[in-house]
């Protein structure tokens, strides 16, 4: 390997790793990027000598706080809050909020290092931010959210704002979450402007921001599809998760003629021979956002189906895969056995769903792989629409919305042509994503001097 930094890449990663102890996930993370990034500088000295690779790997700031909130017993909780604002090289923060008991400073850190290259990617002035808390909402009651939205906003409010930071959902923070926090947001400052995005659609949201990332995952898959001159029509998907990108990556498979076998949740997976249709998908939907029910009960309600507790569904025979729950949910044996029962394509509607394992062995079986910063990128680009249509005053209809997020993620796949074609029919979408991404940050960061 090159050098950068004027260090070797094992003398990077060590530096990396003693700076950030304990922090195993955002060490993957500047692993998997740092890789390609080493050979791609190794012959440009100005990224050396302005040190590029080492700041971007260290976040402009942390902010952690304490949130205080009651529950429905009277009891007083105490959770800790952050926000991790990663790189503002080329606009404001932005990036979604994530509520699971699972949240450390390190999974932040990690999903805001990947937001800066991904939010890079979709070509529109977004920087990089992520920010969470390990609250549950599992079997909270609706007032019980509330309140924690309030109380963490309350804190949080100071920290953002439309050309600051622009936080949004994802894992456990939906269209109700964004609704409570925005509402405090306007309390506290008295002001209506986009400092959020995924708002409803009454009150300065987008259309198709629901949708976005799962359907972006798999345009971005078919664009992948097409550069090797196939479609979905008659393919076999597995997906894991069940929230907001699985079902939307579902339901696009269904609408572009492929046939969705699985979906997923923290208890195990269903796997349903016949197919998950748009009705199967409208349940599952329903299920799990309004009844908040678990994905188990599929199985009661669609004969045929069945459900295999604590597993993934990565066993399940298949032509394309789509890791839709969460990071490090598709390890190296996983990689092998999809490959093995002959998956020809993945495309991580997931934030670092495959481990560095599984993405080497992806890569070394030169089958099409498109890391999460490419493939779910459709969700933060139209967050950013979001952001547009709020400096404009305006709403944009939902062809306009739907046209715009297929040419971005058309533009993402490209630019992952220009640096990831290997020649021979193999295109590395990993290092054609990372290097696209961090040389319109790094070049940023080169204007700015030493900031
Ligand atoms: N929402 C968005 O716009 C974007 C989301 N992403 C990424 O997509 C992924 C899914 O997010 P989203 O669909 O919004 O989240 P949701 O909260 O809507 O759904 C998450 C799904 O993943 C499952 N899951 C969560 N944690 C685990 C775990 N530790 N093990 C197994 N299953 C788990 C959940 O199961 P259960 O119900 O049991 O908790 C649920 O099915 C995340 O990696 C997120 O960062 C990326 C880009 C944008
Ligand atoms: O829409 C956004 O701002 C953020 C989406 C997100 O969190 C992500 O892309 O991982």
């Amino acid at each position: 390997m090159a050098v950068s930094d004027h260090v070797d890449f094992p003398t990077f990663m060590e530096g990396v790793k003693k700076r950030n102890p304990g922090q195993d996930e955002f060490v993957q993370a500047v692993q998997e990027v740092a890789e390609d990034i080493f050979d791609f500088i190794a012959d440009k000295e100005e990224y050396h000598a302005q040190q590029i690779l080492r700041r971007i790997a260290e976040p402009d700031r942390v902010v952690s706080f304490r949130v205080c909130w009651e529950d429905d017993a009277g009891n007083i909780r105490v959770q800790r809050g952050w926000r991790v604002q990663n790189n503002n090289a080329i606009g404001p923060y932005k990036g979604g909020i994530r509520f699971h008991p699972s949240v450390t400073e390190s999974v932040l850190k990690f999903l805001a290092f990947e937001q800066t290259f991904k939010n890079a990617l979709t070509g529109l002035p977004m920087g990089g931010g992520k920010g969470g808390s390990n609250f549950n909402p599992k079997g909270k009651s609706v007032r019980e959210i509330m309140r924690f939205c309030q109380s963490f906003m309350t804190e949080l409010y100071r920290h953002i704002g439309a050309d600051v930071d622009v936080p949004a959902g994802d894992i456990g923070v939906g269209g109700r979450e964004i609704g409570f926090m925005f509402g405090q947001y306007k309390r506290i400052t008295n002001e209506f402007t986009g400092v959020l995005t995924g708002k409803g659609l009454e009150w300065g949201g987008s259309l198709i921001r629901t949708e976005a990332t799962g359907y972006g995952a798999v345009y971005f898959l078919a664009n992948m599809l097409a550069a090797k001159g196939q479609d979905l029509t008659g393919k076999t998907a597995v997906i894991s998760g069940s929230g907001n990108v699985a079902t939307h990556a579902a339901e696009k498979i269904v609408q572009l003629g492929g046939k969705v076998l699985t979906l997923s949740d923290s208890g195990g997976f269903i796997h349903d021979p016949d197919g998950i249709t748009q009705e199967k998908i409208d349940w599952v939907k329903a299920h799990k956002t309004h009844r908040r029910g678990r994905i188990e009960d599929y199985c009661d309600e669609f004969k045929g189906a069945s459900f295999t507790a604590g597993k993934t569904p990565w066993g399940v025979p298949c032509d394309v895969a789509l890791p839709c729950a969460t990071q490090n949910e598709l390890l190296g044996e996983d990689a092998r056995t999809l490959v093995a029962n002959g998956c020809i394509a993945v495309s991580e509607g997931a934030n670092m769903p495959t481990n560095l394992e599984g993405v080497h062995h992806f890569k070394h079986a030169k089958i099409m792989f498109a890391p999460g910063k490419a493939a779910n990128a459709g969700g933060v680009a139209v967050s950013g629409l979001e952001m547009s249509q709020n400096s404009e005053r305006r709403s944009w209809k939902e062809e306009e919305l739907q046209q715009m997020l297929k040419d971005i993620m058309a533009g993402i796949h490209k630019s992952c042509l220009t640096y990831g074609d290997q020649g021979g029919g193999y295109i590395d979408y990993v290092k054609g994503a990372n290097i696209a991404g961090f040389k319109k940050v790094a070049d940023a960061m080169l204007a700015f001097g030493v900031v």
